[in-house]
């Protein structure tokens, strides 16, 4: 018997607005469930209860069948989020089952869990959190997530580190992560401290306004020499509207 995931939300054709492949052109399979509970979180709904009728248990096969009504011919990419994926067990069938159909599979993670299937991903964002999100790193897990995708040569994929950066201590942080694992393509991301707020224009305001302090930070750091700066791209177009 195929293993089902929850799932929260499938959307696409639409773009990656994050990290190291920001513009691919992608799907979206978002699952419910996680272990943190970020302030800031712009994904609440896949954790705080809100969204729980919502939830569908569904197949790799299911899945698929969605992603091609959805999708049909019109994408090879697809970014697996939530939520935190790495708790769920199933979703190696997944993973297997899109590069089957000749898809390339993304994750967004917290990097807090392991998952044997992680090593057959294509595209590997791990978004550590920083002070303002009120968690608590797990550092040996962390290690332990990246040291394992370092150590396995057995497929070519992409890995970066991506940290959220809303203030001084959250850049604080963001150069201990740096530091900490030099080898791994790093990221530092706007905040949206407005995750609710419907007014596109006002949030576009302020989320310019944070990435223009973010690269100003950025330029004049010796230890941030080597990083990008990005914004949610997803979020400058569209606001907090989800499913795009
Ligand atoms: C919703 S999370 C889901 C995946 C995983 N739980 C994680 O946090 O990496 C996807 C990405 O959105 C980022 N994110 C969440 N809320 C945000 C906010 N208010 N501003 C900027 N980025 C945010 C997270 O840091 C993460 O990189
Ligand atoms: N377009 C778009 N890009 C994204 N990158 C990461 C997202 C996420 O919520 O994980 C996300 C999202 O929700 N939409
Ligand atoms: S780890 Fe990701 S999904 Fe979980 S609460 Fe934090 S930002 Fe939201
Ligand atoms: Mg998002």
């Amino acid at each position: 018997m195929a293993r089902t995931i929850p799932v929260l939300e499938i959307f696409g054709p639409t773009i990656q607005g994050e990290g190291m492949v920001i513009g691919q052109k992608t799907m979206f399979v978002r699952t419910a469930g996680c272990d943190y509970r970020c302030r800031w979180c712009d994904s609440a709904f896949t954790w705080d209860g809100s969204a729980k009728e919502e939830i569908e248990q569904l197949t790799a096969e299911d899945i698929w069948r969605r992603l091609e009504v959805l999708g049909g011919r019109r994408f090879r990419h697809v970014t697996i989020s939530g939520g935190n994926p790495l708790l769920i067990a199933a979703l190696g069938e997944l993973v297997s089952l899109l590069h089957e159909k000749g898809v390339r599979v993304a994750v967004e993670t917290q990097g807090s869990r392991w998952q044997d299937w992680l090593l057959d991903v294509d595209d590997v964002t791990i978004s550590p959190k920083p002070p303002s999100s009120g968690m608590d790193t797990d550092w040996a897990a962390l290690d332990q997530l990246i040291g394992r995708l370092q150590a396995d040569r057995s497929r070519a994929r992409r890995v970066s580190l991506k940290v959220v950066v809303f203030d001084d201590a959250d850049l604080a942080y963001a150069k201990e992560v740096h530091r900490r694992y030099p080898g791994v393509p790093f990221y530092l991301q706007t905040g949206n401290q407005d995750v609710a707020d419907a007014d596109v224009d006002a949030l576009r305001a302020k989320l310019l306004a944070q990435l223009d302090w973010l690269v100003g930070q950025a330029a004049e750091s010796e230890e941030l020499a080597d990083v990008y700066v990005l914004p949610q791209l997803h979020t400058l177009l569209w606001g907090n509207k989800r499913g795009v």
